[in-house]
């Protein structure tokens, strides 16, 4: 009999739902709602026939719209509820099952990803109440990345800050890197291959994989650290803060404000943070649009030839998130940015057949891969797993 494993990954204003069967043949009901706590807030979705559907939800918080998401799993009860937990800390290696201690441990690391554990709290407390006799398992981001080692996961800081206060490099995107990572192992026939894997979506980072291990990764303590993104500056000199504190007066606000939510793409092309749409404007001749593709690209290539050093040997790349899985052209401008990576696109495929579809785009030497992330399917799969192992 089919079984379904609820997995429910709580944003800030947004909730994405994903009701993911043991047998991937079978459909996925999926949706998001989002602009929570606003007049605007509405429910979007697709059915097990594959139909669209949105729903108005004027008004509606996480709870309100939680249970607007079970009025559309058309009676299917979940066996467990995997949720997206951002931040897991040096606390948790693994997938762990949710008990009141295990929400007091992820209650002590909000303070590390402020934008992110405080809804994932949000969706697990409501979740707990409208489901109280399913097991629930939370699937952290930072669990892959535990494999670090110390000198790629330590910062040039005293030891004290380590020590007393858990500063370090953590790492995120975690399930989405180790899923496709996997997949290119299984796709390219060399399991335990040295893999660096981009993950370019709104939050963007690289990884190197090897032996389905996360030796180093572009994000750090928060997942501020790193690649240009979305709408988040990534890596800027540490000395900045100060400066625009002494020099402009900013509070810590408006610096934690501008970093993460103004900057990026939308803060470079001062005109959006959808490369879609920025995209668009480089062709008619916007220039902002162009300087921020060209940074966003350079500093992937820059970020991926750095994190090359972590591998014994390096088979390929892999892109993904909806930029990675979409672009033909960011791909391609980061390919010609690593002419010593020994990679050889194929145009062609690369610019018609790859249009977020698990594809292979070389034209020989090393391997480039594009493949779809499944965030949810993994956090599914992992979910089942934590429960196997807590009845075994
Ligand atoms: N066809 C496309 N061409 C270029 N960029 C695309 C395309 N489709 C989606 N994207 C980009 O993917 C980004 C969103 O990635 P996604 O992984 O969906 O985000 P999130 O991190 O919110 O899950 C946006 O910048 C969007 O413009
Ligand atoms: C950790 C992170 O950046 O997540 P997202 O891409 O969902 O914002
Ligand atoms: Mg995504």
């Amino acid at each position: 009999m089919e079984t379904w494993v609820l997995v429910i990954n709580c944003g800030s204003s947004s909730i994405k739902y994903a009701l993911v069967p043991e047998d991937p043949s079978h459909p996925r009901l999926s949706g998001l709602a989002e602009r929570l706590s606003s007049s605007d807030a509405r429910l979007k979705g697709t059915d097990s026939h594959g139909e669209s559907f949105e729903q108005a939800l004027a008004g509606a918080d996480h709870a309100r719209a939680l249970e607007a998401i079970l009025e559309r799993l058309e009676g299917r009860l979940p066996v467990a509820v995997g949720h997206r937990i951002v931040h897991g800390g040096e606390r948790f290696t693994r997938a762990a099952l949710i008990d009141d201690q295990v929400v007091a441990a992820i209650e002590q690391t909000a303070a590390l990803a402020p934008l992110h554990n405080p809804a994932n709290l949000t969706g697990l407390a409501a979740t707990r109440r409208l489901f109280p006799d399913l097991p629930q398992v939370a699937v952290f981001d930072t669990a892959f990345h535990q494999s670090l080692p110390p000198r790629a996961y330590r910062y040039g800081l005293p030891e004290a800050l380590y020590r007393d206060h858990a500063i370090r490099r953590y790492g995120f995107h975690g399930t989405s890197h180790a899923y496709v990572s996997r997949r290119a192992d299984a796709l390219s026939g060399l399991e335990g291959g040295g893999w660096l894997t981009a993950h370019l979506g709104n939050g963007c980072s690289t990884c190197a994989v090897w032996q389905g291990q996360s030796l180093d990764t572009s994000m750090g303590l928060t997942p501020l650290e790193g690649l240009v993104m979305g709408t988040r500056s990534g890596d800027v000199d540490p000395g900045l803060h100060a400066h625009l504190s002494r020099q402009l007066g900013w509070s810590l606000e408006r610096i934690d404000e501008v970093l993460n939510r103004g900057s990026g793409l939308l803060g470079l092309s001062g005109l959006t943070n959808d490369m879609r749409e920025l995209e668009a404007a480089e062709s008619d001749g916007h220039p902002g649009a162009a300087l921020a593709i060209e940074v966003f690209c350079y500093r992937i290539a820059k970020s991926l030839a750095a994190l090359s050093c972590a591998l014994p040997r390096l088979d390929g790349l892999v892109f993904t998130g909806g930029i990675g899985e979409n672009s033909p052209r960011v791909r391609e401008r980061v390919i010609v940015l690593l002419p010593h990576f020994g990679l050889q696109l194929n145009r062609t495929v690369n610019g018609e057949t790859i249009r977020g579809e698990e594809g292979r785009i070389d034209a020989g030497g090393r391997q480039l891969w594009v493949i779809p992330t499944d965030e949810e399917g993994q956090i599914a799969t992992e979910t089942r797993q934590r429960l196997e192992e807590t009845a075994a």
